[in-house]
């Protein structure tokens, strides 16, 4: 996929066609695009620029879709909506493909990947088929049969439990664990702890979405982390 679009792609500004004022997030994605697409001697390689400017366009277009809620699910939280991506099968295949990219950056394939009730199931199962990786759940409490391995964790909005069968990942597998937002980062340190109760071996975290001034990654013990866009706004 390149930024010089087809019909799957969404269509994404050239610089010429930027428009006049960038945000934060979106300012920042382009910087650091330039940045990473350099080689030592400053040139840039033709494929690495390609795949560089390729992400840089899909963040900004993934970020131009997220909506905002005040005050849901409870008063005083800003509730970012990533579902309208997944409306528009251009902007759906764009993340799976952007996320793909990412796994990358852990320098190892997983085995298996994790993901969290209930957002991490929209795109987890087909980024694992993507990596030829198995999927494995982490749920609710009460929703999985059979032994289970069971985490209490508070998140932004509320205290709950994450429970995963028994017997799921095997010991000494690579999982990679993955979910739509890492806020207080309560969640996804309850999932790692999980994986690690069933012997598997935790190579990172992926998330589609951080909201940094939370500061969720202090809580993930300096596991590899990677997440796809951030926003404080
Ligand atoms: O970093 P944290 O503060 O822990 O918050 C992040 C978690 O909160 C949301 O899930 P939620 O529990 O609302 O469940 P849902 O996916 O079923 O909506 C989100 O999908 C993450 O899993
Ligand atoms: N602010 C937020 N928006 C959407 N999902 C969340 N999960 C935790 N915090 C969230």
């Amino acid at each position: 996929m390149t930024s010089t679009s087809n019909q799957s792609t969404p269509q994404v500004s050239t610089s010429s066609e930027q428009p006049a004022a960038l945000t934060t997030s979106e300012a920042a994605i382009l910087a650091s695009s330039k940045a990473t697409a350099q080689d030592a001697s400053g040139r840039q390689p033709a494929s690495s620029t390609a795949s560089a400017s390729e992400l840089a366009s899909t963040k900004i277009t993934l970020l131009g879709t997220l909506r905002r809620f005040a005050d849901f699910p409870i008063p005083g939280i800003n509730f970012i909506d990533i579902l309208p991506i997944f409306q528009n099968p251009a902007t759906h295949k764009a993340l799976l493909r952007a996320l793909e990219l990412q796994v990358l950056e852990f320098g190892a394939k997983p085995d298996v990947v994790v993901g969290l009730d209930a957002r991490g199931f929209l795109f987890g199962p087909q980024l694992a088929l993507q990596l030829n990786a198995s999927f494995v759940p982490v749920r609710k409490q009460g929703k999985l049969p059979g032994p289970c391995v069971t985490a209490t964790y508070e998140k932004e909005y509320g205290q709950d439990f994450f429970q995963m069968q028994e017997g799921a990942i095997k010991p000494g597998q690579k999982v990679l664990v993955v979910d739509d937002i890492i806020a207080t980062g309560g969640s996804a340190a309850a999932a790692g702890s999980l994986v690690k109760q069933l012997g598997g071996d935790l190579i990172g975290y992926l998330f589609m979405l951080e909201i940094p001034f939370l500061k969720g990654r202090d809580k993930l013990d300096g596991v590899h982390t990677v997440t796809l866009l951030e926003t404080d706004d």
